[in-house]
């Protein structure tokens, strides 16, 4: 098994605000106690509805923001240890890629410097060399190496974020973060740049942690995939597994709700029932509770802990995990809420109606 490369260990971040209506501040746990481990060369995911506290805990994990507890190891050593120097070493080695690359760049830019920008940051090549390889990249992000003297916004969405993706390559990190990196392109490019993604990743030895909130983005690139629900991992396992079986009812509803590859019936429930709780004052005992159709009186009272893995690598954060037995994509006679019925069956449907055309 390859080694653990970015680890978070009891991890906390809490955001405090005041409060205009009471006057009090009121405090948020974005992130709250999470405990996961990527190992090098994997494509490790986060999922959750919006809110859920993903793009905090990609942030405290590379240091873009500071933890409020717990820590993180980056190759083994602790990151609140590092000084400046390390720090910014660190910056090398780990790139994000973001759901609008450029709406946080200079507009004046062309895409050449704007790829070129990293690797002069951290005293990568001549200027030459940084030159030819911003024409490599391009060229191997799918784009012609003219493109460099051009801006932005001559670009599409897909292409921008092929862009994107270049200059994160730059620096030549070992660690890709990509934060919602396709949610904001149409259904077809995002499959071409899903597919970049893992070639890229392949041809690059490097690690990949995607968030999104569509469980459709990651079911074909993702080898293990963590479940976040108001700031905590409800269940971590790898990705066939989550998808065929999932083990807690909240990852059942996300399951259901991948939008189906029928436009027809893509509007059917397409989100998980119900509202998620205000992140400042969650329900006791399970936070997912007052959504699950299989809450018990204990669910509303005792907290689940996440639990240790077994021998597959899953951990789930249950207390009905044992005795239901829940179906995402899989064709086995298993328990399912009624609302995952429904979105079973049409997928089933889709499924049939698709094998059937090929
Ligand atoms: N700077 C901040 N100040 C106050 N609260 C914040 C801040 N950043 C995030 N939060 C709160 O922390 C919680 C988690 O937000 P976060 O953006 O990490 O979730 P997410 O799952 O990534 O959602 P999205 O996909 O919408 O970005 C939310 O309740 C959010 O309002």
């Amino acid at each position: 098994m390859n080694r653990v490369i970015l680890e978070a260990i009891a991890l906390e971040r809490r955001f405090t605000t005041d409060n205009p209506m009471f006057g009090t501040p009121t405090v948020v746990h974005a992130v709250n106690g999470v405990n996961l481990k990527v190992r090098q060369g994997e494509t490790f995911a986060i999922v959750g509805e919006s809110g859920c506290g993903k793009s905090t805990l990609a942030r405290v994990l590379t240091r873009l923001i500071p933890a409020s507890g717990g820590a993180v190891h980056f190759a083994g050593r602790d990151l609140s240890l590092l000084k400046p120097a390390e720090v910014r070493a660190l910056r090398r080695e780990i790139q994000f890629i973001f759901q609008d690359p450029f709406s946080s760049l200079n507009p004046r830019m062309t895409v050449g410097a704007l790829i070129e920008e990293p690797m002069r940051v951290h005293k990568i090549g001549t200027r030459a060399e940084r030159r030819a390889r911003v024409g490599q990249l391009l060229e191997r992000v799918g784009l012609p190496a003219q493109a460099a003297s051009r801006f932005p916004h001559e670009f599409s969405g897909g292409q921008r974020q092929r862009i994107g993706i270049a200059r994160a390559l730059a620096s030549e990190p070992t660690v890709v973060i990509g934060d919602e990196p396709v949610s904001a392109l149409d259904v077809s490019i995002q499959a071409q740049v899903v597919n970049l993604l893992a070639d890229l990743k392949e041809e690059f030895g490097l690690t990949l942690v995607v968030i999104a909130h569509d469980l459709a983005v990651i079911r074909h690139m993702a080898d293990r995939v963590a479940v976040m629900y108001l700031g905590e991992i409800v269940e971590l396992a790898p990705a066939e597994a989550l998808f065929e079986t999932p083990r807690h009812p909240y990852t059942e509803a996300l399951v259901a709700a991948i939008p189906l590859p029928d436009p027809a019936m893509r509007r059917a429930e397409a989100r998980v029932a119900g509202e998620l709780p205000n992140p400042i004052a969650p329900p006791p005992g399970c936070k997912f509770h007052p959504r699950c159709p299989y809450a018990v009186e204990r669910c509303a009272r005792e907290r689940p802990a996440l639990s240790p893995a077994d021998a597959q690598g899953r951990q789930v954060a249950c207390h009905r995990a044992a005795d239901l037995s829940l179906s995402g994509l899989a064709e086995t006679e298993t328990v399912r809420s009624p609302a995952a019925q429904r979105r079973f069956d049409l997928y089933a449907k889709a499924r049939a109606a698709e094998a059937t055309t090929e």
